[in-house]
């Protein structure tokens, strides 16, 4: 199957420093808060500051591996505890507590000796027993691994600091009180009856849910119908009541289940908050597992969902509900509804509506930039609007850093500018409120371990990060030009060459992390930070490693859902799994949306189902008059990016290499001609395809690729532009 790309005949050198390959380790010499240089190991040792029980702040030193909680500061009494949140997550934190903290605090500021505190630390916890402990009832929550120290001498404490790390107001909110191992069949009263290696289950009630906690992570789902959920709300304090795990898979048809965001508003004062979450064959698998996710999602105040209206006033009862008209619904616990509830204030419709003028024809003309996206997320963390309180900083770091201004919020973090008082330097602070860390703490954990390792220039750079009292606090560069979503609102579009600066920077940037084994996943304008490059032009660098992750190293695919609606590639909607093309997808929307102010994919009526629809399709085209002076070879290079065909559609470096790009824009008349023959093929072949499959269009565009390689024979002029078998 042949594949098509541009490319120069030489790859052009790239200038800026080259990582080494995939897999290879990033080298970052980081500055400290202390103002040292170090690497990431010794980056441990600036010890951030923290919340104790009573009250006061101390340090939390950064990038780690583990939580030690001890009165001594070095762990030694009976509260020092690790707990390990997975034993494949790719980092925790590293909590110390206590009395003497600063002693511990310098242990780590020095290098590992056996005279510090540290190691012996590590090597009494090494020796501890490790015990998994699963919630009570909770068939959605994956255990915790814990290390009980010899120095844990009862129940007591241990059950304390288990409260701490497992229990909020939906999970166990009346804190732990009793322990039972995994099967019921007894209740653990000593510290002793731990058995190294074995699971236990942690509650508030003396009354033991038998579930089969170790698989959690993948239940078989019963589908709920209306009738066998008769008299399913209120049956239990933590939530929905458990599902029979133990039941047959149904055999219900969920044919109307497609990706779709459904937003959920939390009853309450207004305006109210507000929560997008991504339903598809994964994640709405029934009607009660919806709930409990949303529960997960929304904390009301009064635990569990257990009621949702749509705005048209229809109650969600069944998992169709969530597929049809009503796309907004309300969240109750036990509250009444009230007529009130349905009239959505100003404040809350601009949270509610992703687009102004929500209702009413997108005709093409009048196409535009959709409003600032959000970003997808699976694994039940939906998405909070953030809050305003991070405005106040921690006592610690109030005396380090003078808030300036808001910069700009997100989906999670408020990004404030401020001026480093220690460094003498402004800077931007990114925090991430705790209210929005419930759920999203592997991402966190792997926003921070990316962000930590890269370096490159056309990448943000991350100095330092404090976690106090469950907020994060993530210093920096700052970058000066706002965001290329804030300039394409104010300009509407780029000329071709500023757009193929910008492309170089991204695709740049890209090649780095890939090469190195990391994927974006959330490529899109709200995240490209411009700075200028001369009195005209910008250049960019990549921000928000908040989705970011690594690429499993025994090259399975990935499966976990997010994204941004506008910029997400359809392998991911279609759960297929997928790779680092999913970037690629994203910058062949935005170089679309770049040269003409509008993307490829858009709805009417910002209708999430179409887009996702379309997306699937993958047809788009560039209508005139907002084409009509564009280029062939960028029209047919943003073809190659936004291309169903996984197989076909460019990576980073052939992207990065691509003459349009390499050359800003500027492009032999051979190599515009070539790509005005690819376009109208490609092009040519939607139109038929659109003529005979009717409206649902998800195809393979290996056809019009067979049809490109006919024209393609031969095609290749000065080594510029040529088409390249990637397939026998
Ligand atoms: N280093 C920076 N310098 C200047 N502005 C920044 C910086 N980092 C972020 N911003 C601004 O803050 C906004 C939000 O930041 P960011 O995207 O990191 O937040 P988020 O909540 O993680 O976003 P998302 O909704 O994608 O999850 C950005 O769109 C940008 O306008």
């Amino acid at each position: 199957m042949p594949a098509v790309c541009f490319r120069t005949t030489d790859s052009p050198r790239n200038t800026l420093p080259r990582p080494s390959p995939r897999k290879t380790p990033m080298k970052r010499t980081a500055q400290t808060a202390n103002g040292t240089t170090g690497s990431r190991n010794n980056r441990k040792s600036v010890a951030a500051p923290r919340q104790t029980d009573d009250g006061d702040e101390q340090a939390t030193p950064r990038a780690s591996t583990f939580d030690v909680r001890g009165k001594d500061g070095a762990g030694d009494d009976a509260h020092s505890n690790v707990v390990e949140s997975e034993p494949t997550s790719m980092t925790s934190s590293l909590v110390i507590e206590g009395d003497n903290f600063n002693n511990a605090a310098q242990s780590f500021t020095e290098p590992l000796t056996s005279q510090s505190t540290l190691p012996r630390t590590l090597e009494r916890l090494s020796k501890a027993k490790r015990v998994r402990f699963y919630r009570n009832g909770d068939q959605y929550y994956k255990g915790q691994w814990y290390p009980l120290s010899d120095r844990m001498k009862s129940m007591k404490p241990l059950m304390e600091d288990l409260t701490k790390t497992m229990c909020d107001s939906v999970a166990l909110p009346h804190g732990i009180r009793h322990i039972f191992t995994i099967d019921g069949a007894n209740r653990i009263t000593d510290i002793d009856q731990f058995e190294d290696g074995e699971s236990y289950v942690c509650s508030s009630s003396d009354v033991f849910k038998s579930l089969d906690y170790a698989n959690a992570r993948e239940p078989f789902w019963c589908l709920a119908t209306t009738s066998n959920r008769g008299g399913r709300f209120g049956q239990t304090d933590n939530g929905p009541a458990p599902l029979n795990v133990s039941a047959e898979p149904s055999n219900e048809p969920r044919d109307f289940v497609y990706p779709r965001i459904i937003t959920v508003i939390r009853n309450g004062n207004k305006p109210r908050r507000v929560v997008r979450h991504l339903l598809n064959k994964k994640t709405a698998r029934s009607f009660d597992q919806v709930l409990t996710d949303l529960t997960s999602i929304v904390k009301l105040d009064s635990g569990a969902i257990r009621k949702l209206y749509g705005l048209s006033g229809k109650q969600a009862t069944t998992l169709r509900d969530f597929f049809e008209e009503d796309h907004i619904f309300i969240a109750y616990g036990n509250e009444k509804s009230t007529a009130d509830d349905f009239l959505v204030v100003s404040e809350e419709h601009k949270r509610l509506y992703t687009r102004s003028g929500n209702r009413g024809n997108l005709a093409l003309g009048n196409r535009s930039l959709p409003a600032r996206n959000e970003s997808l997320r699976e694994d039940r963390s939906g998405s909070v609007i953030p809050d305003e309180m991070a405005r106040r900083l921690p006592l610690d770091l109030e005396g380090r850093f003078e808030i300036k201004r808001l910069l700009g919020d997100g989906n999670t973090a408020l990004v404030y500018e401020v001026l480093d008082r220690e460094q003498v330097e402004r800077r931007a602070l990114k925090i991430i409120a705790k209210e929005n860390v419930v759920g999203k703490q592997e991402l966190i954990d792997c926003e921070l371990s990316v962000m930590s390792r890269v370096e490159h220039p056309f990448i943000v750079k991350m100095y330092d990060y404090w976690m106090f009292d469950g907020s994060y606090y993530m210093s920096l560069e700052l970058i000066t030009g706002g965001d290329l979503f804030e300039h394409l609102y104010k300009v509407r579009k780029l000329n071709e060459r500023q757009s193929a600066r910008l492309i170089r920077c991204l695709a740049d940037s890209l090649c780095y992390l890939h090469d190195n084994g990391i994927l974006h996943r959330d490529i899109k304008p709200e995240n490209l930070l411009l700075y200028p490059y001369n009195e005209t032009e910008f250049e960019l660098k990549l921000a928000d490693f908040g989705l970011a992750c690594e690429l499993p190293a025994d090259e399975t695919q990935l499966t976990t859902i997010c994204g941004t609606p506008t910029y997400v590639a359809p392998e991911v909607l279609l759960e297929t799994g997928y790779d680092e093309k999913v970037d690629t997808w994203a910058v062949g929307v935005i170089l679309y949306v770049m040269l003409c102010g509008f993307p490829p994919f858009q709805a009417l009526d910002g209708n999430q189902t179409e887009l996702f629809t379309q997306i699937l399709a993958g047809h788009f085209n560039f209508p005139s008059p907002s084409w009509d002076n564009t280029s062939a070879s960028v029209r047919a290079l943003i073809l190659c990016l936004v291309d169903i065909d996984r197989d076909t559609r460019l990576t980073a470096r052939q992207l990065f290499e691509n003459v349009w790009v390499q050359n800003l824009a500027d492009v032999s008349s051979e190599n515009e001609m070539m790509a005005q023959l690819a376009i109208d093929t490609k092009i040519g072949a939607y139109n038929r395809m659109e003529e005979t499959e009717g409206e649902y269009l998800y195809y393979s565009r290996r056809t019009s690729m067979d049809e490109l390689s006919e024209c393609g024979h031969g095609g290749s002029q000065d080594g510029e532009f040529v088409f390249r078998r990637s397939y026998s």
